[in-house]
């Protein structure tokens, strides 16, 4: 079988039960992959050969047996180094936990490991998720497989760039301002932000708590269904996860692919477009808002008037927790410890080891987060943050009564050239003006491609936005609209990426 790497993860799993190929070779094959393009795309911070293939052959003895461990069961995956990996560096893209091996595996890789999915390594990120470029990674940047020079999005471009590239044909990615997204519509993958709560967030080095959500990174809404299946549920450790059971994802997709979205109330969000949007990434928008009329769906447009303070509001939710969740880097539980000479005193010892170990981006977050939180400042800035997301949920709901699903570009512009915006962090900021509304209220988002860009001939992605618990209508609507694009351009998207040069 000559290229494995370019099937989907449902192909992957169907040859796999019909003994047509083995996880052995198949993890071998996107093993090959990594080394043959990672040397240039730099999604891995930690590639594990030995853990993968070890899978791998379990997974073989389990499939020879016809007793495989999930639909999933021996098809590779690659974890986003913030997920913590018993046995495997788990850095979260900073320098304070280079070295640091977790003791314990995140639900998410507990659930990966007893589906039998091999993990093939770690993949890279902006330091503890901040930014939207991964060129704040302590390990150099991403390179999208669509353009080396461009950025593949963040935080989880390492995620993101490793299944555009056929590195992966999955990837965990974590969302708490656009992270899973963002990435996804730069370099035409799917990517999926359950609704908070689905998906554990138990061994997820924590940036906003109330904000935090793992989903899948993948390069079809099938593949995306059939791992939210596997990653998601209840988990007695988070206090925060959901109770209810996981909906039936697969069998959405299947009901929206046949293309039918007759009955399906579609609303437009105004504010979602405009000033700031890139003309092809709006052009593309408006076919596929096109194409879901065509497809039977009656599409109005709804006005959330708050969603222009989102940004504002999350810029202080989010500095204010992460202040708080990067207090436990103190030079003595984890990772990096820098002694400075002479008599130090543990204060020095923490002082010296943060200011070494941090970036430029966490720093201006943890200042801002402080700033925000402290005394005669708080009801000034976090206080009245809180309120404007009550605010935004309430649109949401008003939303939600009118229509079944919101829509609007995923990101208001297509990859923009690695170095574009690292001295100016309100235009990276604004990266996730349409993602972040929805981590606001905590509902689920799907990015789905949506075409490339007239202006640059890069990936596009459309953004579904259904109400907190049904995440169900994410993957119809998504199946319907991959399908139906899919027809257009007579293929996957995917397929008219550049070839990457194979070299390291
Ligand atoms: N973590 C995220 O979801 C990314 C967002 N761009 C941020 O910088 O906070």
């Amino acid at each position: 079988m000559s290229d494995l790497t370019r099937l989907t993860a449902h192909q992957q799993a169907e040859l796999l039960a019909t003994g047509e190929v083995s996880s052995v070779e198949l993890t071998r094959a996107h093993l090959d992959r990594i080394a043959a393009v990672d040397g240039a795309v730099h999604a891995f911070l930690h590639v594990d050969e030995h853990g993968a293939i070890e899978a791998a052959r379990a997974a073989d003895d389990r499939l020879s047996k016809g007793e495989p461990a999930s639909p999933l069961d021996g098809v590779p995956i690659a974890v986003k180094d913030v997920i913590v990996t018993r046995g495997l560096p788990s850095t979260a893209g900073s320098r304070i936990l280079e070295g640091w091996v977790p003791p314990y595996d995140a639900t998410v890789t507990e659930r990966l490991r007893a589906g039998g999915l091999p993990i093939l390594g770690k993949t890279n990120m902006d330091e503890f998720a901040m930014g939207s470029s991964t060129e704040h990674s302590a390990y150099g940047p991403t390179h999208n497989p669509w353009d080396l020079d461009r950025i593949p999005g963040g935080s989880g471009g390492g995620s993101a760039a490793a299944v555009a590239a056929f590195e992966a044909p999955l990837a965990i990615g974590t969302d708490t301002g656009g992270s899973i997204r963002q990435p996804g519509a730069v370099t035409g993958t799917v990517g999926v932000k359950p609704t908070y709560g689905a998906v554990s967030r138990y061994g997820l080095i924590a940036l906003a708590n109330s904000l935090d959500q793992a989903g899948p990174v993948t390069r079809t809404v099938l593949d995306a269904a059939l791992l939210h299946e596997l990653i998601g549920g209840h988990d007695p450790r988070d206090s925060t996860s959901l109770t209810d059971p996981v909906p039936a994802l697969v069998e959405a997709v299947r009901a929206g692919a046949a293309g039918d979205l007759s009955g399906l109330r579609v609303g437009v969000v105004k504010e979602l477009g405009g000033e700031g949007f890139q003309p092809g990434v709006e052009a593309r928008f408006a076919e596929s808002v096109e194409l879901l009329r065509d497809a039977g769906a009656e599409v109005v447009e709804v006005s959330c008037p708050h969603f222009e303070h989102a940004l504002a509001a999350y810029y202080l939710i989010l500095p204010s927790e992460a202040s708080s969740n990067l207090a436990r880097f103190d030079a003595m539980r984890y990772g990096l410890r820098v002694t400075p000479e002479g008599d130090p005193s543990a204060e020095d010892v923490m002082r010296a080891t943060r200011d070494a170990g941090f970036g430029d981006e966490v720093k201006r977050r943890i200042i801002l987060g402080t700033y925000a939180l402290s005394s005669g400042y708080y009801d000034a800035y976090y206080g009245q943050a809180q309120k404007i997301r009550t605010l935004v949920q309430r649109d949401f709901d008003a939303a939600f009564a009118e229509v079944d699903v919101l829509v609007s570009p995923t990101s208001p512009t297509t990859a923009f050239p690695l170095g574009d915006k690292l001295s100016d962090p309100i235009s990276m900021y604004r990266q996730d003006i349409a993602t972040i509304p929805a981590n606001l209220a905590g509902v689920p988002g799907i990015s789905v491609p949506s075409g490339v860009a007239d202006e640059d001939g890069l990936p596009v992605g459309l953004q579904v936005l259904a109400p907190q618990r049904a995440d169900d209508r994410l993957y119809r609507v998504g199946a319907a609209v991959e399908a139906l694009l899919e027809e257009r351009w007579g293929g996957p998207m995917l397929a008219q990426a550049p070839e990457l040069e194979v070299a390291r």
